[in-house]
């Protein structure tokens, strides 16, 4: 609802609907309400309009879209009296003003904020577009190429640049609702025409800055449909007439508020905050703990990963400990550090103060002895559980009692790493991924004993370091590694059954994957997974060799052990499944030689080829990781599918317009996913992740939508 108040002749209408103020139908309403209210009443001489509490309005209620309460008045019927009014309308903008609440905004005569207010238009981010006017009203304000920016990337303007830009009118330093009035009361008497941006023409930026930007658009958004319309809304606001600009951008936003992309997209939104909500099998949970203030840390191994991690946390001012053993090494580290930040420089992602903010406040050693003293270390030396034991065992003598002790694990288990400690209830995973200064994800694992305040202080510490931090529990590889596992050993089966490794990376770059499975393995090094290959093969008594074809009964498939043993490591060595010039460069060409060798194996172990289409290559890779993610619902590892989706998408680069493999399952109907898994299962009896989970049997007998899911695994923990 909106609030109304005669404050001596000024109207103060405020937008009550807390935390954010979106506009649901009763904001709608009840701005409507009270503009009339304030054009009515003749005492009142002008107008403002703020929003309760901390925000002015994120825009428009997203939970109403494609429901019964995306009703009539839209935002635009709610505003036209502002535009229309005689009175000055003043929008006194505190905290944010997004999308629809932008809009609200850009109906008022004038804009004032506050030094910390933040404007955007962020429709892309959820599938949409600015429907209220947005990409009408800007464009007259701050001219195509700007409203094109803001627009097209969703982007947040800070009050400074809003102000530059125009779309403030002042920047003020007091009470927002205050400064609000006297505003209003200032400008009482001077003629609002000149500010009604109907009533302004848009340049004609040409044609050709259209076609450039649909070209740039498709590039750096690959796939998404949201900006490409965005973009023609905008160019009907220079060819068109305000009135008939305005219905082409709402039937532009009909069109995509019914897209399969804007569901998937408003669904990813909401799964982050549900995923943010945490709980652990005791009961504790987000609401109930407090995190412990980390205001340093420390970081145990200084190669790509130690290195990346420690960037993170010193670009976000915590003063940092970097620890290597051996001090070329940790020069080594350093020189990753700087070169990363030069390169963020460069590409104006941050300052050069803000660059050497971040350096002034790492501090590197060879002796685990100078992390006494700091809040939180994050162990990342490479994967082995004696030595990260050892390390721990250290670390628990020499830190300080309340010191929580984080690994940077992928697959050991936290329980054992614990136990080389007396405060297991401190110790916990948290596996960042490479690399780690620009991956989102942050797989945060609990272990038996881990205490919900040291849950709380990492994914609070996730929160700060700007990544997306997910709680999962102990099992063997997690849960990001442990779906990748069925997803990847599908490709190889594919590859010895007749698909090339580049067909197999195509149909996964045209689904939309940033990268096909194939150049993900030669970016990692294919020696990084033969190492671990044989590490856990070892661990379970198994000697595997590039012959091996069953392990146990389960098929296997170790081509990539093959290449690796021809010297082809990935990018790094300049061949791997493909060819790359030399070490380090990026251009990935197919090659031949690798075909070669597929064709040589496969006849060594008298494997029929045949011809496999790109929709068996998505079904077969997506389902195998699909039927594991309902495995670990099904075990608890996560509380709830949002969880799996935000680490596909933050950790793997699931597209957003898919809105994560559980999402995707949801879509395709879960009686679908389950007979074409029962089906493979038929097929390819030797592989082991084609056993049907259990939960997805029988979710698969409901209707249930993916947000009651969890209902079903709770009411049944016996599946
Ligand atoms: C016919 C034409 C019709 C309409 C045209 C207009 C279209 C639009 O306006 S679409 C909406 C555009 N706005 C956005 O996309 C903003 C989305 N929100 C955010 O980016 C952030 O929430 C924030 C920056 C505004 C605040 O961030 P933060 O402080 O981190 O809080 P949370 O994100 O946790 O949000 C708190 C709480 O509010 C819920 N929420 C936020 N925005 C909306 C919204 N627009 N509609 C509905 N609900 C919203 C969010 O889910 C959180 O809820 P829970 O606490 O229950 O998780």
């Amino acid at each position: 609802m909106a609030n109304y108040r005669n404050k001596g002749g000024v109207a103060v209408i405020e937008l009550n609907n807390p935390p954010v103020n979106a506009l649901s139908f009763e904001v709608r309403s009840g701005l409507m309400n009270a503009l009339k209210r304030a054009h009515d009443d003749k005492d009142v001489k002008c107008i403002v309009i703020h929003g309760k509490g901390k925000n002015f309005s994120a825009g428009a209620d997203i939970k109403e879209f494609g429901g019964t309460k995306q009703q009539k008045p839209w935002i635009t019927d709610a505003c036209r009296l502002a535009d229309e009014s005689s009175k000055p309308v003043v929008a006194a903008i505190a905290g944010t003003a997004l999308g629809g609440g932008l809009e609200v905004a850009l109906f008022c005569h004038y804009r004032i904020g506050t030094p910390s207010c933040r404007v955007g238009f962020p429709e892309v981010q959820i599938g949409v577009l600015p429907g209220a006017g947005g990409t009408q009203r800007l464009p007259r304000l701050i001219g195509v190429k700007h409203s094109i920016d803001m627009i097209t990337s969703g982007r947040h303007v800070m009050a400074e640049e809003a102000l530059k830009l125009g779309i403030l009118d002042k920047i003020v330093t007091d009470d927002i609702i205050e400064e609000g009035i006297q505003f209003a009361k200032s400008v009482v008497g001077i003629d609002v025409g000149g500010r009604i941006l109907r009533n302004r023409k848009v340049e004609d930026a040409g044609s050709k800055v259209f076609d450039d930007e649909i070209s740039r658009v498709k590039k750096k958004y690959k796939g998404y449909i949201a900006p490409l319309f965005c973009l023609k809304a905008i160019q009907a606001s220079m060819q068109l007439p305000y009135d008939a600009g305005m219905e082409q951008e709402l039937k532009l936003f009909q069109q995509l508020v019914s897209s399969g992309q804007a569901k998937a997209q408003q669904y990813t939104f909401f799964a982050e905050r549900i995923s943010a909500r945490w709980q652990l099998p005791s009961g504790a949970n987000s609401q109930t703990a407090s995190p412990l203030p980390v205001k340093t840390a420390g970081v145990i191994g200084a190669g790509t990963m130690g290195a990346g991690i420690a960037l993170c946390l010193i670009t976000s001012g915590i003063p940092t400990v970097l620890v290597e053993q051996d001090q070329k090494f940790l020069e080594k580290g350093v020189k990753t550090v700087e070169g990363d930040l030069r390169g963020s420089v460069a590409l104006k992602k941050m300052t050069a103060e803000q660059a050497n903010k971040a350096i002034s406040v790492l501090k590197t050693s060879v002796n685990l002895e100078d992390l006494h003293d700091v809040d939180l270390v994050i162990e990342a030396v490479y994967e082995n559980l004696a030595l990260k034991k050892e390390i721990f065992a250290k670390l628990d003598k020499i830190c300080k009692s309340k010191t929580i002790l984080c690994t940077n694990t992928s697959s050991l288990d936290i329980d054992t790493i614990a136990e080389a400690t007396k405060r297991r209830d401190k110790v916990v995973g948290t596996h960042f991924f490479a690399p780690a200064y620009i991956m989102k994800l942050q797989e945060n694992v609990y272990g038996k004993d881990t205490s919900a305040e040291t849950v709380a202080t990492v994914m609070a510490l996730g929160k700060r370091i700007r990544k997306v931090p997910v709680l999962v529990g102990t099992c063997d590889s997690f849960v990001a590694n442990r779906m990748l596992h069925p997803y990847a050993t599908e490709a190889l089966f594919l590859v010895e059954e007749g698909a090339s490794p580049y067909e197999v990376d195509q149909a996964l770059e045209d689904f939309g994957m940033p990268m096909g499975m194939f150049r993900v393995s030669d970016l990692s090094g294919l020696d990084i997974g033969y190492k671990v290959r044989k590490e856990a093969a070892k661990r379970r008594g198994i000697e595997l060799t590039s012959d091996t074809r069953f392990v146990n009964g389960e098929r296997v498939c170790l081509l990539a052990n093959v290449l690796v043993e021809k010297g082809r490591l990935g990018i790094k060595s300049g061949k791997g499944w493909y060819n790359y010039g030399s070490p380090g460069k990026r251009e990935a060409t197919p090659d031949p030689e690798v075909l070669d060798t597929i064709e040589e194996y496969c006849r060594k172990y008298d494997i029929k080829k045949r011809k496999i289409s790109s929709q068996e290559i998505l079904e077969r890779m997506q389902l195998a990781m699909i039927n594991e993610g309902f495995k670990i619902l099904e075990e608890g590892i996560v509380s709830k599918p949002e969880d799996i989706d935000i680490i596909w998408i933050y950790g793997f680069g699931w597209p957003k317009y898919m809105g994560g493999p559980m999402f995707y399952a949801n879509e395709m109907k879960l009686k679908n996913v389950y007979r074409k898994i029962r089906d493979f299962h038929q097929n390819y009896p030797f592989s082991i992740h084609w056993t049907p989970s259990k939960l997805l049997a029988r979710l698969s007998e409901t209707d249930l939508p993916i947000s009651k899911w969890t209902s079903l695994i709770n009411s049944n923990s016996k599946l």
